[in-house]
């Protein structure tokens, strides 16, 4: 079985964007500069957002983080988004998903302006994704076509089965992969909390994309011998035995299936880390802009 290791990929593209960034800055141009807002003391998002900072220092970027306490309220977030809107030195920004609960998700992603929305979430990116028009790709399912084509993973005509609907991940995904173009061009299954005989859909599937948030729900018998995996999901599993008291793990049972797939993502080390990589390449594509 081939280990699809986001990790390496992800540090091979960290190093070429690092040449263009250096090339950008002998020629006098604009240095790329990410802002992150992070709201709240979510232990995982703010291992995420570190990532980010750090990934930016890595590639030659400026970066900016903006930090607030979970009693924030809505004017006020609406308020730094508005300020990040019209702030000249900031190419690109994000708001650090999820939110707390009394902030309204869907009010802050509609302030963000298309033009810096480097997480490619607002309406309009959406649309023009869902067009095929140029547009900022959402950075997990980005992620995921580059490494499926950097590993040369044929995806045109591929059954596709992707578990998860959610906004960010599994509906931008099957939109991807079934648009033509390459990686594209594949039959894609959608499925969810309400699909009946899963089981059924996932046996099918040459390309199986997990993105469902259940720890280790995906078992051998409900894939193909020969399957390729795409693990999405990063779940904290209690683990006493481990020193920060749990461990992490994806949506599919890795030890089972690693007999069964022709290639799988590792979490940690998969899906997450080009995540952060097409981040980078947004805000680089929005630096441009200038
Ligand atoms: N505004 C956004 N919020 C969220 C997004 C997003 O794209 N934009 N996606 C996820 C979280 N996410 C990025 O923000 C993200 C998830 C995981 C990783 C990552 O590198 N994971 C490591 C493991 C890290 C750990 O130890 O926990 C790995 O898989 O190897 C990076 C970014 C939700 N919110």
């Amino acid at each position: 079985m081939q280990v699809l290791d986001g990790k390496a990929l992800a540090t091979t593209i960290k190093g070429e964007m690092r040449e263009e960034v250096d090339q950008i800055r002998l020629s006098g141009g604009n240095i790329p500069h990410l802002a992150a807002v992070l709201i709240g003391d979510n232990p995982a998002s703010e291992s995420y957002v570190r990532s980010k900072v750090r990934s930016c220092e890595e590639v030659g970027f400026h970066s900016t983080l903006i930090r607030r306490g979970t009693e924030i309220t809505q004017s006020e977030v609406l308020e730094i988004v508005e300020q990040l809107n019209n702030d000249p030195d900031i190419d690109g920004f994000i708001v650090q998903l999820p939110l707390p609960k009394h902030i309204d998700e869907d009010a802050v992603n509609l302030a963000i302006d298309p033009r810096k929305d480097v997480d490619g979430f607002t309406p309009v990116n959406v649309g023009r994704m869902t067009l095929g028009l140029p547009s900022f790709l959402p950075a997990t399912p980005n992620g995921i076509l580059t490494m499926l084509d950097r590993y040369g993973i044929e995806t045109s005509g591929k059954e596709v089965v992707v578990l998860g609907r959610s906004n960010i991940v599994g509906t931008p995904m099957t939109i991807l992969l079934s648009r033509k173009g390459s990686p594209g061009n594949a039959t894609v299954t959608m499925c969810h909390s309400r699909t009946q005989d899963l089981k059924f859909h996932t046996r099918r599937a040459d390309i199986l994309v997990a993105a469902i948030g259940i720890p280790e729900m995906v078992t051998a018998d409900m894939v193909k011998d020969g399957v390729v995996i795409v693990d999405v999901g990063i779940n904290r599993v209690e683990d006493d035995s481990r020193k920060r008291g749990y461990r992490l793990c994806g949506d599919v049972d890795y030890k089972s299936l690693e007999s069964k797939a022709s290639a799988m993502t590792p979490v940690p080390g998969g899906v997450g880390p080009m995540t952060v990589v097409s981040l980078l390449m947004n805000t680089l594509k929005a630096s441009k802009r200038k």
